[in-house]
């Protein structure tokens, strides 16, 4: 099928590079020339595992290309937006000004009988407002909602097999054409859900909404574990293994952040109050709170570790991004524990394989390095707030031979307590005694 996908950024790259590499052929467009420019030369432009190898093979078959132009998506069967829907500044709500424009841009474009797919994430209703503007501007073409799942880190791989697909339509019709777009996935058997618009723009805030509830529910265990001795991880664990709960998302610790789950719970908060519904889901505060509370929290563990001030001390941050395997540091807990800790006097060193530039365009003020050998170098404390691989693989002995102390703080409950203990180390944990 010819397919176009408007806006490129962490879900549309993926998302284009993907259909190509099932044989659709695909045009990819984005306002970014920047974007655009590193896509066409085969460069990712942020980090994604599997992405550099997808996006190669499908532009050495010819049947991937990229665009700042509009204008290209014509002719297209489908057409996928993939715009960005931060939360408006000074609000909580969702800005949709990228969705309207890029819908917008299209109108004068769409051949006949073309279906418009929403990807991005909206408030309830979008869907429905569109459809009502596409029956009056261009009524030969159809409009159809397809939430997407996928997790940063697992992009290539939840694109190609996802857990499920979510298709909010009017008709049947948009619905057969999702399946010829989807068909491989269909054929490996992934469950496929037919709804109405606003049932499937609700799928997906409703299943954010539940990781970023589970996230709270086991820091705010973390803070009565704190309060009494117990130890979190045993307490998920144990809670885990009864599979009406799940042991998955119940990792306590620094919180979450990211482009996703911060913005849409407020965002979704946001859409129950428009609706008269504020109260159902007053709830989903508590969970930003909690959340936000657990950044604190591992500040003031360092005031305490270095004996009530952090000020002219070494403090050596692993990590800025906002989860492993990501270069994405939008509203990240490590770089904001990063910042504050600056911002109280420590001379911070933050470290990160892949996070380190972005950072730096949001937080100049910060000194940062990609080794986290040099980051350790003379540091008076380590404070681990994104969990890569290689900082979970950190040998504590000659981590030990590094530092200037030996303090560190887990802020994701990753290491072997007793192993850092044994090497001499004062370790403390988010709710771990
Ligand atoms: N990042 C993720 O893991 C996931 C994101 N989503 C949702 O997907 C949407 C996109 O998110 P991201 O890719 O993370 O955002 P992003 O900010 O990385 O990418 C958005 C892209 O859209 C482009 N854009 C803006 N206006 C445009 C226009 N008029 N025409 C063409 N391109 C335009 C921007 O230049 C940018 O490259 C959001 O609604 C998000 O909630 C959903 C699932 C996963
Ligand atoms: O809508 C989206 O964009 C996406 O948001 C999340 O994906 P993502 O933000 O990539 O990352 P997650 O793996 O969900 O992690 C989110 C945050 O929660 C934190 N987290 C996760 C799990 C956990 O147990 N504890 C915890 O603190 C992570 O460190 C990270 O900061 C969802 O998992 C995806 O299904 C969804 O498509």
């Amino acid at each position: 099928m010819r397919i176009s996908v408007i806006g490129c950024g962490y879900l549309g790259a993926v998302h284009a590079s993907a259909l190509a590499e099932l044989g659709h052929d695909v045009v990819g467009i984005d306002v970014d020339e920047r974007k655009i420019a590193a896509l066409r030369a085969g460069r990712p432009p942020f980090f994604e595992p599997g992405l550099p190898e997808i996006l190669s093979s499908a532009a050495a078959s010819g049947r991937l290309r990229f665009s700042t132009d509009i204008a290209d998506a014509a002719g297209a069967d489908v057409h996928f937006l993939a715009v960005g829907t931060p939360q408006t500044i000074g609000g909580t709500s969702a800005d949709l000004r990228y969705v309207d424009a890029a819908f917008e841009g299209l109108l004068p474009h769409l051949a006949e009988g073309s279906l418009i797919v929403g990807k991005s994430t909206v408030p309830v209703g979008t869907a429905a407002r569109l459809a009502a503007r596409l029956a009056k501007e261009a009524p030969h073409a159809n409009l159809a909602w397809n939430p997407e799942f996928l997790r940063e880190g697992f992009a290539v791989k939840d694109t190609l097999e996802p857990d499920r697909l979510v298709y909010g339509v009017a008709d049947e019709r948009a619905a057969s054409v999702l399946d010829q777009v989807y068909r491989a996935a269909i054929e490996a058997g992934t469950p496929r859900i037919v709804t109405d618009y606003a049932t499937a723009e609700l799928v997906k805030v409703a299943a954010n909404a539940f990781l970023a509830t589970k996230i709270s529910f086991i820091n705010a265990m973390s803070e009565i574990a704190d309060a009494t001795g117990a130890d979190v991880t045993a307490l998920a664990d144990a809670i885990g293994h009864d599979v009406r709960i799940g042991r998955r998302f119940l990792n306590a610790g620094v919180g979450f952040g990211g482009g996703c789950l911060p913005k849409d719970i407020r965002a979704f908060t946001a859409r129950a109050e428009e609706l008269g519904r504020g109260d159902s889901l007053a709830f989903l505060k508590e969970v930003d709170a909690i959340n936000m509370r657990q950044r604190q929290r591992v500040v003031d563990l360092a005031i305490d570790v270095l004996g009530g001030s952090v000020f002219r001390k070494k403090v050596a941050v692993l990590g800025v991004t906002f989860k492993p395997d990501s270069d994405d540091v939008r509203d990240s807990p490590a770089l904001d524990v990063a910042v504050h800790l600056k911002g109280l006097g420590a001379e911070v060193v933050a470290t990160d394989p892949e996070g380190v530039e972005n950072a730096r365009m949001r937080h100049p003020q910060l000194d940062y390095t990609t080794s986290a050998r040099e980051a350790l170098t003379g540091a008076d404390l380590v404070v681990l707030v994104t969990e890569w691989r290689e900082y979970r693989a950190l040998d504590p002995i000659e981590t030990g031979r590094l530092v200037a102390e030996r303090r560190i703080i887990d802020g994701r409950n990753v290491l072997d307590l007793h192993a850092w203990r044994a090497a001499g180390w004062q370790v403390r944990g988010l709710g771990r005694p």
